[in-house]
């Protein structure tokens, strides 16, 4: 199979990458973290950062989106070690699932025990308004649904089970430490949870099917996430995700709002201080 797009790769591939890594840098994080479209800055508040281009790591795709920098950042962050990842690949982006996911495996290797990870998404629902923060509780896989499952394909116990159970994906005591950080720092009344839906991407929804994702349950919709929190659960990661509300997505059919990704990269400038202080506090508390 060509190697550029082929749909896994072996044991040894993503030690190779591993061991690149800790062949290159003396930091050992226990924490990563997926900067979502435009949330990259994210990376810049590490301390003491040692930075790899994708391009330089072995096996690591490159990123295409704008807004996803392409960088792998070591630093860290409330006094602990952390990962970024300052760019992340979707599946829209030609990239086979198993690339999608690439990274993850890779961390868990390098001795990572904790994923937080980050997404601008369209908001569903009519309760939240553009630059809302919604903590994800749970998630509907709809490119899984449609037979894109990272973890389709011969499964290596050596990550993790073949049925792993997704009930229990997203943490519930990071979650409830998230809840008692937005009230002590007063974020409250723009911080809420709720369900992602993953599309695949690259086209916006449609007004019909934006209001059979609602009625399906889903809060807010985005193209990403859900690949990497399944990868990062089957080889035992703790999850914890947020999507920042960087749109309302279309309903109406008397409206002549259009999503499109300049407005996305707007919201997260516009949110970038407040997501940075928020997620800071947390690792800070992250045990
Ligand atoms: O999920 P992230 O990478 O944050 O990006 C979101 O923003 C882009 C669309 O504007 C899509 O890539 C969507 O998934
Ligand atoms: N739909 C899908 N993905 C997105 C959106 C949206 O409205 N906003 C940001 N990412």
């Amino acid at each position: 199979m060509a190697s550029a797009n082929r749909c896994s790769y072996t044991f040894e591939e993503y030690k190779e990458s591993a061991e690149w890594l800790l062949a290159h840098t003396d930091k050992r994080p226990e924490l990563v973290i997926i900067c979502g479209s435009g949330l990259g800055t994210l990376a810049e508040q590490l301390e003491d950062k040692t930075s790899f281009k994708y391009q330089d790591i072995p096996h690591f795709p490159l990123s295409t989106v704008p807004g996803h920098e392409g960088r792998l950042v070591f630093g860290k962050l409330s006094g602990k070690q952390c990962v970024c990842m300052q760019g992340r690949f979707h599946f829209y982006e030609g990239y086979p699932m198993s690339k999608v996911t690439f990274p993850i495996r890779v961390f868990h290797l390098i001795g990572v025990k904790t994923l937080i990870v980050t997404n601008a998404a369209g908001g569903i629902n009519r309760s939240f308004n553009v630059g809302d923060i919604m903590l994800i509780k749970d998630h509907l896989n709809i490119a899984g649904l449609s037979g894109q499952n990272p973890l389709c394909g011969q499964n290596d116990e050596r990550f993790g089970v073949r049925f792993p159970c997704m009930s229990d994906a997203y943490d519930k005591q990071l979650l409830s430490l998230a809840l008692e950080i937005a009230k002590e720092m007063n974020y409250s009344s723009f911080i809420h949870q709720g369900v992602y839906c993953m599309l695949a991407g690259p086209t916006y929804e449609t007004i019909a099917e934006c209001c059979m994702l609602n009625t399906l349950g889903a809060d807010a919709v985005g193209m990403s996430t859900i690949p990497e929190v399944i990868v990062a659960r089957h080889c035992g990661l703790r999850v914890f995700g947020l999507s920042l509300i960087t749109n309302k997505v279309v309903m109406d059919y008397g409206t002549h709002e259009k999503a499109n990704h300049e407005e996305v990269l707007q919201t997260c400038k516009l949110r970038a201080k407040d997501l940075q202080a928020f997620i800071t506090k947390l690792v800070s508390k992250v045990d």
